[in-house]
């Protein structure tokens, strides 16, 4: 279990109460500036001097020790920032470091990760001389190696093409299958309808409305927190909406 109680962070998030059990997958959307990537940011840790409490399986997410950290989060942040030409391979290895697990588990979990997000051919290949897909496919590479029972995800399908968006919804559903328990905040809310269990639609830093995607995907919020309205064509193939502005 996930509990968030009052949790703020100076004028980007007030008061966000979320109660939520393992094996969810949770969307958290809202407009831009809305305080999705604060929110997932405290959560792992980036952003000291948040109030209230937010309590994961007995630990105190906003005062937990790196180590402690280590071992029950994976956490992608928004940006592809890379300086320095690690090599793919490496990365996979170093996104596992401090994990207290054995090494044929983790090698288990590097090699699965590899065929997941398609990356035989980009293995011995520097990450700065990658496209913004091919670094972000190798960034859910490295999540997925971790293979931690909290995971956050600040925008992950963001610069991937279709194929790819698709694989990584995918894959987030199977990870809550497994009991995880995933954050993940999008900007398309075709994909958040079609694959979340639950919504937190954030709107000025506060959650104004959160629980299934139809109680949450209102006329009334989507006006209030997009200024927009949204017309939805549901068939068994998937969500598409057609959006207009007010
Ligand atoms: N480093 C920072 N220092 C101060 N304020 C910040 C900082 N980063 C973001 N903010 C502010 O915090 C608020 C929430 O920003 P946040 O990045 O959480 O929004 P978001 O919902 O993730 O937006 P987006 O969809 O654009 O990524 C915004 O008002 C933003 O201007």
């Amino acid at each position: 279990m996930l509990e968030l109680t009052n949790l703020s962070h100076s004028h980007r998030l007030t008061n966000v109460d979320f109660k939520v059990p393992s094996g969810r997958l949770v969307g958290i959307i809202g407009a831009n500036g809305s305080g999705k990537s604060t929110l997932l940011s405290i959560l792992a840790g980036g952003l000291t001097k948040a109030s209230g409490a937010a309590e994961w399986r007995g630990h105190d997410l906003l005062r937990w020790s790196p180590f402690e950290q280590r071992q029950q989060l994976a956490y992608l942040s928004q940006s592809n920032l890379f300086h320095e030409p690690i090599w793919v391979k490496d990365m996979l290895r170093t996104s596992q470091v401090n994990l207290v697990e054995t090494a044929q588990n983790l090698a288990a979990w590097r090699n699965e990760s590899v065929e997941e997000f398609q990356l035989h051919r980009l293995m011995n290949r520097p990450i700065t001389e990658l496209s913004g897909g091919e670094q972000r496919r190798v960034m859910l590479a490295c999540i997925n190696a971790m293979n931690r029972p909290l995971i956050l995800a600040d925008e992950p399908t963001a610069s991937l093409d279709l194929n790819y968006q698709l694989l990584v919804m995918e894959w987030l559903k199977r990870l809550r299958v497994q009991g995880k328990l995933v954050l993940v905040a999008l900007h398309d809310l075709a994909l958040a309808a079609q694959y979340c269990d639950e919504l937190m639609l954030l709107h000025e830093g506060k959650l104004l409305a959160s629980g299934e995607p139809n109680q949450v995907l209102t006329d009334t919020n989507l006006a209030l927190a997009y200024k927009v309205n949204i017309d939805w064509i549901c068939n068994s193939n998937g969500v598409a909406m057609l959006a207009r502005r007010l």
